[in-house]
């Protein structure tokens, strides 16, 4: 019986680079997931086990990250290009490299008016929410409105901090102050009356958000959610209560040096999991009682 190897190929999927540019105070952003796969004489490493030809897709990975620095990503087809024809031209055994980039786009936040120079909204709309509440009859009714908002996905490449946190025998992370921040926002604020401009102060709730997370040189994520909520309530005398929930989406500046690369805050991994997860209430001190407001959200059990 004839047995033979069909098609084949292998490399490294989703590489997540970012790659920030920050020779100028007005930092820009490049963020990509990349996927590479080479094709070409790999019969032995499928019949007999033998990696003579491998070139490991840990090695496509790292090229990754280090054409990031290297070459630059002006745009995401000149980078693949620039890895294809590296694979390709650098390795005897690979006659052709496949590398697919998926380009995630960012728009800068707002500040004031203005464009801000190191913070980014993830393009696409967030996803708004309301969560009403009406109990009784009559005379006796009462209504509770909770307006919030999820996946309002924002990012600054400089101006946070995290460090003077305790150390024990696991303790392996170094403190820094210069870090990416970014983070999902869920957030939910509740309301004392209906008497309210639904658009309007969802408009100003979230413009308020984002200011205070780009404006804040923020010393951990905890501080930048209780400045978000002190902003809105400052603002916003009809809510009396904002409850946020930030996953820390981790940037970990990738290790260049290895390749005699320098790196200063400029290629990172975007790690998916795990992930901080930070989450507070920020209240006001005569709050009125929430009564069932908050009660069996979707995925109370959960
Ligand atoms: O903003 C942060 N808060 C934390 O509690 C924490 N913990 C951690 O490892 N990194 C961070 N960052």
């Amino acid at each position: 019986m004839g047995i033979r190897l069909g098609e084949n190929q292998y490399g490294k999927a989703e590489n997540r680079v970012v790659r920030i540019y920050r020779d100028t105070p007005r930092h820009e952003i490049v963020d990509i997931n990349v996927g590479t796969a080479l094709r070409g004489d790999f019969e032995a490493a499928h019949t007999v086990g033998d990696q003579g030809a491998v070139l490991p897709t840990d090695t496509q990975k790292q090229t990754c990250y280090a054409f990031a620095k290297e070459k630059g990503i002006a745009t995401i087809e000149q980078y693949a290009l620039d890895l294809a024809h590296h694979f390709v031209d650098e390795n005897d055994p690979v006659h052709g490299a496949r590398i697919e980039v998926e380009r995630y786009g960012w728009e800068r936040a707002t500040v004031d008016g203005a464009d801000h120079d190191h913070t980014w909204v993830r393009s696409g709309a967030e996803v708004r929410t309301a969560d009403i509440t009406v109990e009784g009859k009559g005379s006796d009714q009462t209504t509770w409105v909770i307006g919030g908002l999820k996946d309002l996905t924002i990012l600054k490449s400089t101006g946070s901090e995290f460090h003077g946190f305790p150390t024990d025998r696991y303790t392996i992370l170094e403190p820094t102050t210069d870090r990416v921040m970014a983070t999902s926002l869920v957030a939910k604020w509740r309301f004392t009356t209906t008497d309210v401009d639904w658009d309007a102060v969802y408009a100003d709730v979230k413009q308020l958000m984002v200011a205070a997370f780009a404006t804040l040189q923020s010393l951990a994520l905890q501080q930048t959610l209780y400045a978000m909520g002190t902003a809105v309530l400052e603002a916003h005398p009809e809510i009396a209560e904002v409850r946020l929930s930030a996953p820390n989406k981790h940037h970990f500046v990738y290790d260049l040096a290895r390749f005699g690369i320098e790196n200063h805050n400029e290629v990172f991994h975007a790690d998916d999991r795990p992930y901080g997860l930070i989450q507070a209430s920020v209240i006001r001190d005569d709050a009125p009682d929430a009564g069932p407001a908050w009660t069996m959200q979707r995925g109370w059990l959960a």
